[in-house]
């Protein structure tokens, strides 16, 4: 039975669409919108953007990997130490500060595990996997990484920064933290509304990189809008995707450019009965990027400005991923 599509009558929050073949064609105008969606919530549609085939296959093989048994994806896992590829399973990372579990199952693919295939650079991955490297992954990674270094150089001449400036900061031959990733939440049926509301089944949080190109079809993301106290909802719009801004963006940009908070929920009403996927690609520094404003003013106070000196694109992502994970709790505290 397929899913009901996202209601009509729960609220959402409205985002920019970017057409990207406008600014393939170099439309100022365009270029002037993606500028304000990245500087203004850091979230924002993006249509036309010819990728439909290979996140189709990716939704596919993703399922069927989810659907495998666990203790053949377990053997997989990413374990306490900071490794970020690999499967994530249920319950291995805090969905909040008390600890609650979070429900959501990942699959995380390195960009330099694909590239480099069948060499593994990271790790290797389960044989379903492996065998659709170079015809289900390959092809979604190419694309991600194109259309995110597009949009990633048009803000890099709106920030006034020499050509080629961000280009430097990811580089795709560099080993670096670029992963696809496929992601499961269960059907939600039988708990009351109120509570799916609250409890989030991915925790609210920024993306580590620069640039986030995520595909939905149930509800079930939220944003944290500035100058708002509520989460709202984020539509998913069929051939649209659904991009957004990280943490290492927001830095580079002195501030300018903004990493919004965000988490999953239960999809709304009747598609909450549904399990839910996403996919994702996050094109991230390459690993030895030191994490730094590359213009003149940061906003006092900002992430931009509290991050200056936290190191290396790769040591950070470490200490971040750890700091997830359940098996880390008591750390924390
Ligand atoms: O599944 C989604 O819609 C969002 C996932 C997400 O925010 C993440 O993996 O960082
Ligand atoms: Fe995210």
């Amino acid at each position: 039975m397929p899913a009901p599509s996202f209601p009509d009558d729960v609220p959402t929050h409205p985002l920019f669409v970017i057409d990207y073949a406008m600014i393939l064609q170099d439309k100022e105008e365009e270029k002037d919108r993606l500028w304000d969606a990245a500087t203004q919530l850091g979230f924002w549609y993006l249509k036309n953007h010819g990728a439909e085939q290979e996140v189709d296959a990716l939704f596919d093989l993703g399922k069927r990997f989810m659907d495998l048994p666990l203790d053949e994806k377990l053997a997989y896992e990413e374990g306490d130490d900071g490794m970020q590829f690999g499967y994530k399973a249920a319950g291995y990372h805090t969905a909040d500060e008390n600890g609650t579990l979070d429900e959501t199952e990942f699959l995380d693919v390195a960009k330099d595990d694909v590239l480099a295939f069948p060499h593994p650079v990271h790790r290797t991955y389960p044989p379903l996997v492996s065998d659709a490297i170079p015809a289900v992954f390959l092809p979604f990674m190419r694309k991600s990484l194109a259309i995110n270094h597009v949009l990633l150089a048009v803000l890099n001449d709106k920030l006034g920064l020499d050509k080629g400036a961000l280009a430097a900061l990811h580089l795709t031959e560099e080993r670096s933290g670029c992963v696809a990733r496929v992601i499961r939440t269960p059907p939600q049926a039988g708990k009351n509304e109120e509570m799916l509301e609250r409890q989030a089944l991915l925790g609210a949080h920024t993306d580590f990189g620069s640039l986030s190109f995520l595909h939905n079809r149930l509800g079930g993301l939220q944003v944290l809008a500035p100058g708002t106290e509520d989460w709202e909802y984020i539509k998913p719009i069929p051939g649209h995707a659904i991009c957004n801004v990280g943490d290492a963006l927001n830095i580079f940009s002195g501030g300018l450019i903004r990493s919004n908070m965000h988490r999953v929920v239960s999809p709304p009403r009747e598609q909450a009965q549904h399990e839910r996927f996403s996919l994702a690609f996050f094109t991230r520094p390459h690993d030895s990027v030191i994490l730094r404003s590359l213009v003149p003013t940061s906003t006092p106070g900002s992430s931009a400005e509290v991050m200056q000196g936290r190191g290396t694109a790769g040591e950070w992502l470490v200490r971040r991923l750890k700091f997830l994970r359940t098996g880390n709790y008591y750390v924390k505290e």
